[in-house]
């Protein structure tokens, strides 16, 4: 279960998402919200990597009392990732494996399977937008995490590729037991997603909060 209590982030004095309480139970669960309505924000908070105020507790772990246990069980991929264009792909990726202590065969079966073995000892800067946005969505995948959440993990990324990712999403789902949190700002319904992935809630961010659709 994700605990969210008094939450609240301000970017310049201005509320950008409150939450009183929200209680996420584990599965597979879809973000939903326009443009600018804050669902980076609130994953980037619940993976720890801005400040906010408030209580955030993964399965009884404390973002800020067991704060590196914490990030050992909660992965992020970022919508729109940015990172240094002299470091290889395979220099970020074994970087982010070693820091999860991930199994040392991991890294390579999911470079192959994403297809990222083929281009990763190139420089970040000559990626394209999917090749960097593939990087990304493999780095959520790697160590024991027990939540990933995968912002916009169809933006940029080939048709193929998304079915990858769908397959990876079951996978880890069913025979790892992880929970997933996946953000559109597109309405999935039409796309079929919520068959393919089995989404157990759906949450739309809107009114600088999150709530429930029911
Ligand atoms: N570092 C920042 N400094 C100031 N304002 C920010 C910052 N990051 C985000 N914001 C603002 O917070 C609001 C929510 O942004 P956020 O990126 O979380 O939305 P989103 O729902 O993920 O949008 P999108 O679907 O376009 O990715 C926006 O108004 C944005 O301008």
């Amino acid at each position: 279960m994700l605990k969210i209590e008094n939450f609240s982030k301000k970017y310049n004095n201005h509320t950008i998402i409150a939450i009183e309480e929200l209680s996420i139970p584990e599965g597979i669960h879809w973000f939903k919200g326009v443009n600018g309505s804050g669902k980076s924000t609130f994953f980037r908070s619940v993976a720890g990597i801005i400040p906010f105020d408030g209580k955030i507790l993964w399965k009884n772990l404390d973002i800020r009392k067991d704060s590196v246990n914490y990030r050992m069980k909660v992965n992020m991929s970022e919508a729109d990732p940015a990172y240094p264009d002299y470091l290889t792909g395979y220099d970020l990726l074994s970087f982010i494996a070693q820091a999860k202590q991930a199994a040392p065969s991991q890294l390579n079966q999911l470079a192959e399977k994403i297809g990222v073995d083929i281009y990763w000892k190139s420089p970040i800067g000559t990626y394209s937008s999917g090749m960097l946005k593939k990087i990304s969505l493999l780095s959520a995948f790697l160590g024991h995490p027990s939540l990933i959440m995968l912002d916009e993990p169809l933006i940029t990324i080939d048709k193929n590729s998304v079915a990858i990712i769908y397959d990876l999403v079951k996978e880890y789902a069913l025979n790892q037991g992880v929970s997933f949190l996946l953000s559109s700002h597109q309405d999935f319904l039409t796309g079929g997603y919520e068959a393919k992935l089995s989404i157990k809630n759906i949450y739309l961010v809107q009114d600088q909060t999150i709530t429930q659709q029911v």
